[in-house]
């Protein structure tokens, strides 16, 4: 079994005193997440780099996973601005968003790129979680699912996963992105399926069984019972609704 995932991607948002408040008050509106365990839905919160220590300190022993929004594709070195995996498995994170499709935009990512993050964050022990999605002309072709498969083979061009390692795979149609737009439920449906049925075909039944598979994308507490409704959708890369804490907190109660 899949235990759904719901993690919230920050973004470029709050200070480091305001995570502060944030991760108090949502471990107290959150009882069930105060102390680690069994718990009907996995929760992690993805802050920018300088509040990834904050949430190290506050969410330790809770019940709540934290990680980053990205990682660099080199080890330690001369690389000015960077952040290693290292730094961040260091920090207790277990979770990196790469590939965003922000970071494919306006950094010009590629696919190559991106699959040297994940084997890089891999190595280091943490579970990437690779974002792959069409922008809307994409969909309007009708060429959603092939653009997305052909990403997502590119993004995992060297990645082994065939000794047990552990990858999250997110379906973020970039046109549902801070839109307000949401995929329809049966369209995030069709996509996790065929990203299972590429993981089958790259990876064994075993792997494509395992592999966790989110949807992203104006995902909000009333759409979030239906989205996750979807047998191959196993949670959730949520942006602006992760925000507030009544908000994050009634996903989280959904996909419960
Ligand atoms: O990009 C996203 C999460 O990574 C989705 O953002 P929104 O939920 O704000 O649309």
């Amino acid at each position: 079994m899949r235990t759904p995932l719901l993690a919230g991607n920050w973004k470029m948002h709050k200070t480091p005193s305001e995570a502060r408040v944030w991760f108090a008050e949502f471990l107290e509106a959150n009882p069930t997440l105060q102390s680690g365990g069994q718990a009907a839905v996995e929760v992690a919160l993805l802050p920018s780099f300088p509040l990834v220590p904050v949430a190290a300190e506050q969410l330790a022993g809770s019940g709540v996973a934290w990680g980053a929004q990205d990682v660099s594709a080199h080890t330690f070195g001369a690389y000015t601005g960077e952040v290693a995996a290292e730094q961040l498995a260091d920090l207790g994170c277990r979770y990196v968003v790469v590939g965003h499709s922000e970071r494919r935009a306006y950094w010009n990512e590629s696919d190559a790129l991106v699959a040297a993050k994940a084997r890089r964050a891999m190595e280091a022990g943490l579970v990437p979680i690779l974002c792959v999605g069409e922008r809307l002309e994409e969909r309007e072709a009708g060429r959603a699912v092939s653009f997305t498969l052909e990403q997502l083979a590119g993004s995992l061009e060297g990645v082994g996963l065939e000794t047990g390692e552990e990858l999250v795979i997110a379906y973020e149609p970039v046109w549902a992105i801070g839109t307000g737009k949401t995929a329809s439920a049966d369209d995030a449906q069709a996509m996790a399926a065929a990203i299972r049925g590429f993981l089958a075909e790259r990876y064994g039944e075993s792997v494509a069984g395992r592999t966790r598979i989110l949807y992203g994308g104006s995902m909000k507490p009333a759409n979030t019972t239906e989205i996750l409704a979807g047998p191959d959708v196993d949670g959730g890369l949520v942006g602006g609704a992760s925000l507030e804490v009544a908000s994050f907190s009634a996903m989280v109660e959904a996909a419960g």
